[in-house]
């Protein structure tokens, strides 16, 4: 596929070709995979730097998904690009995570209502105080209630994004647990702060894949399965913002 002349770094869409709701994985072949599962007619609209990106229809809107990579740069970075290059008006991560609280599971659900986080990425803001990284209510509750309708079990709360996976502070996770906390990730708050400034929308939803306590973790089929699940929340979730 021939790469564009585009408005933007590092994505190359023609213009309109993206919705204005879009799903977000940090991996891109989850975003191929969503796009050729769930999505009539998914055609690609970007291959920069293999962050595939595709848009098709889902019960008669249009909708895209898009990888975002590992950690808060990239996934602010294409944040940022969506929303001030693409006409996105709406962003919703689907991830994975690691379980902090006593009562995540592997397998569950997490809508992340609100992200701490020891990212520096809002220190570009200036913002005199420490600035909140919070979920879009609107799509917050649209995805409770798409969880409910679907019998899927969501726990609402807050979870932390981490700018590392190896850790080499032993406390951090149980500090992190004492706080109510129900998960680790790595791009969340990043993607939040990115909404507020740009006065766009995201929600994250997130699938446990392991826990950092219990040491449990999904097999291949399990990660497969429960993944839909989180997809599932996502799209019904996405569909009440398409167009
Ligand atoms: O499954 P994704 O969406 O990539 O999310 C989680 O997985 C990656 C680490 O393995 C980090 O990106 C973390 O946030
Ligand atoms: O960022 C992540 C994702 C999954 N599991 C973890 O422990 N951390």
């Amino acid at each position: 596929m021939a790469i564009l002349e585009s408005p933007s770094a590092c994505i190359a869409a023609e213009e309109g070709v993206i919705a204005k709701a879009i799903l977000m994985p940090g991996d891109p072949l989850r975003a191929k995979f969503v796009a050729e599962h769930y999505l009539e007619n998914p055609v690609c609209f970007n291959t920069v730097r293999n962050m595939l990106g595709y848009t098709g229809i889902y019960k008669g809107r249009k909708l895209s998904v898009m990888g975002h990579g590992m950690g808060v740069p990239s996934a602010g970075l294409y944040a940022h690009e969506l929303y001030n290059f693409y006409g996105v008006d709406t962003i919703i991560r689907i991830g994975s995570a690691g379980g902090i609280g006593e009562d995540v599971k592997v397998r569950d659900v997490v809508l992340a209502m609100g992200a701490s986080t020891n990212s520096h990425f809002a220190d570009q803001y200036r913002f005199p105080g420490q600035l909140c990284a919070t979920a879009d209510y609107g799509l917050l509750k649209d995805a409770a209630a798409a969880a409910e309708r679907l019998g899927i079990r969501a726990d609402v709360g807050q979870v932390f994004t981490s700018d590392q996976f190896y850790n080499d502070n032993p406390e951090a996770n149980a500090t992190y647990r004492k706080f109510g906390i129900l998960a680790v990730e790595m791009e969340t708050a990043g993607i939040y702060w990115t909404a507020q400034r740009f006065g766009k929308r995201a929600l994250s939803i997130l699938t446990i894949s392991d826990h950092i306590f219990t040491g449990e973790a999904l097999s291949a089929q399990e990660r497969q399965d429960s993944f839909h699940e989180m997809m599932e929340i996502a799209l019904e979730t996405a569909w009440n913002a398409a167009e």
